[in-house]
């Protein structure tokens, strides 16, 4: 990670941070199967779960941290088919959010061709990890959304 990233990229992670509106943790809510969720990450961590009243308790928890800590448990078992589907629920959500609401919608448009990076250094999946070169799942479906809405 460059102390100084280059104008073209765009980097996000924490709510204190410009571009905090891309983060999955902020306060932005999604309606998924007639269920309001209140942000992107209490759904996201809910699905990993099969226990629909786990996935209840995660949906209540004030905090998007919080909803993280209870979908990191592993006292419950994963839905066996998490690492096929994770990928497709996530761009699901993040679609719904941006599609839901015209502050990130917009400020996602305003971007025009920048790579946008999850800044996130404990994650090299979701974000681009601690040295720069994790997958940025996260990052390349804000821009997978960014060109579907513009094609809307
Ligand atoms: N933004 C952000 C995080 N990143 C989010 O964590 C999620 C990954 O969860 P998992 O797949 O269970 O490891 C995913 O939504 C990713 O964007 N994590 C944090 O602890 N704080 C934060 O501010």
């Amino acid at each position: 990670m460059p102390d100084y990233p280059e104008s073209s990229t765009i980097y996000f992670y924490a709510q204190t941070d410009p571009y905090a509106e891309f983060s999955n943790f902020a306060p932005y809510g999604v309606a998924m199967d007639d269920i309001w969720w209140p942000t992107v990450e209490h759904y996201f961590q809910a699905q990993k779960f099969h226990d629909v009243d786990y996935r209840e308790q995660i949906r209540r928890c004030s905090k998007p941290k919080d909803a993280k800590a209870l979908g990191m448990t592993r006292k419950l078992a994963l839905r066996e088919d998490w690492e096929q589907v994770k990928d497709q629920i996530m761009l699901d959500a993040v679609r719904v959010k941006f599609q839901t609401h015209p502050a990130p919608r917009d400020l996602l448009l305003s971007t025009g061709t920048a790579e946008i990076v999850e800044n996130a250094p404990m994650d090299a999946y979701w974000g681009c990890g601690l040295d720069g070169s994790g997958l940025n799942k996260l990052g390349y479906i804000l821009m997978a959304v960014r060109n579907k809405l513009r094609i809307e």
